[in-house]
């Protein structure tokens, strides 16, 4: 073996076929099942991608509505869910307390290991309605602010934004929301998916893969991204200041969080959709400062680096415009690519091999003990 068989972080390698979506740097786009991912975003809702990622298909008007009557019939937490995050202390993440609440809804499903497809949906759409509600406790006990309680009169995304703060915000607002599920509903391998592939290929359990995902998701380098786009806004405060703060980050070396992508090395296929949800609650919330700000920072790390924002550069303003904590971003992206996870998971399932690549040692040569 040599060091040119070495590819690092996998970089360029193809491990697998997928069926589920389709990421095109060439042409920059991005295909769920055969629909460009702008099409699903302006004629779709998140519940319809749902479907579509999972089935192959589009619902048609009756197979939605069974759909959306099962997906609300999930929205409610059990008590042994509330309990344990209800004993996290408040210094954890919210990805933290996500990730132990879906390792108790798995360990307190007496079927978690029965993985038929059946199985498998029925828990992959359990999680669907389930993660909004913790998203939303979880908030609100760290607001101290009393729990709101499901309404299944509302879509998936005005639920989502009811359960959070206890209204249903403008309609445009509940449309950049589902915006944004749909656009991080699936994005091919990225680490997150590669990671629940993985766990799959060992013929271990969806809640096991689910969780193992949270896990990859969480990193500043793939979801924590979105989150830590809002820090760096913060710590730059105004659009006058962008350049310099720019400068200076470069200088150290650091990571511009929310720019550059793996795959993509000429912009992101969903960054156009997203921005323009994000045009959309700028003007809602008379927000012209934080569009100023997002403006030069991206027109600087354009000029300096030539390296163009990826998808959580206008989601994590767009977020923070509707109101949520910034330590919940990351979870949002979750609650979304939940659908693309599971997708895989039944995929790998479907035609499975166990993953385990191979490593070049390069520690001491083989010694031996006195
Ligand atoms: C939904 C998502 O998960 S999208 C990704 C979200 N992540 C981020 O926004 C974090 C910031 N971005 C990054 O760290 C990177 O662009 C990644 C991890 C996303 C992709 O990384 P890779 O494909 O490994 O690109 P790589 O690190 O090889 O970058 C190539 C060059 O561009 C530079 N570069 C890439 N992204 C950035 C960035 N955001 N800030 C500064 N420099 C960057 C690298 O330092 C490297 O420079 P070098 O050749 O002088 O060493
Ligand atoms: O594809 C990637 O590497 C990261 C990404 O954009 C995603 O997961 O949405």
């Amino acid at each position: 073996m040599t060091d040119s068989q070495i590819h690092k972080g996998l970089a360029g390698v193809v491990v697998d076929y997928t069926a589920v979506s389709k990421v095109n740097p060439e042409t920059n786009s991005l295909l769920y099942r055969g629909y460009p991912v702008q099409e699903l975003a302006a004629k779709c809702s998140f519940e319809e991608v749902a479907y579509l990622l999972w089935h192959g298909e589009l619902p048609d008007s009756g197979q939605l509505s069974d759909f959306q009557a099962v997906e609300r019939s999930y929205r409610t937490l059990d008590d042994n869910v509330k309990r344990v995050v209800d004993d996290l202390p408040l210094t954890a993440h919210p990805m933290d307390v996500l990730r132990t609440a879906v390792s108790v809804i798995g360990a307190n499903d007496g079927q978690a290991d029965v993985s038929t497809p059946e199985a498998n949906l029925a828990k992959s759409i359990a999680l669907l309605g389930k993660i909004p509600a913790i998203v939303a406790y979880d908030q609100r006990r760290r607001r101290r602010q009393p729990i709101v309680e499901p309404r299944d009169d509302l879509g998936y995304s005005a639920n989502f934004l009811y359960m959070t703060f206890g209204e249903v915000p403008a309609q445009v607002v509940v449309d950049a929301f589902d915006v944004s599920m749909i656009l991080y509903a699936e994005h091919s391998f990225n680490a997150s998916t590669f990671t629940a592939r993985v766990v799959t290929s060992t013929l271990s359990d969806l809640y096991s893969a689910v969780v193992a995902a949270i896990g990859a998701l969480k990193g500043p380098l793939h979801g924590g991204a979105n989150e830590a786009v809002m820090h760096v806004f913060d710590e730059i405060g105004e659009a006058a200041k962008a350049e310099e703060w720019l400068n200076t980050a470069l200088a150290e070396k650091r990571k511009i969080m929310g720019f550059g992508h793996r795959v993509y090395k000429n912009g992101d296929s969903r960054v156009p959709t997203m921005k323009a949800a994000l045009d959309t609650l700028v003007a809602e919330y008379e927000a012209q400062d934080l569009a100023e700000l997002y403006d030069a920072l991206e027109s600087s790390m354009t000029s300096r680096k030539s390296i163009l924002p990826n998808l959580d550069y206008p989601s994590g303003p767009a977020y923070h415009l509707m109101g949520f904590d910034t330590l919940t971003f990351t979870p949002l992206f979750v609650a979304s690519r939940v659908t693309g996870w599971t997708a895989h998971i039944m995929e790998q399932l479907a035609s499975n091999a166990l993953i385990r690549p191979l490593s070049l040692y390069n520690g001491p040569e083989e010694r031996h003990l006195p």
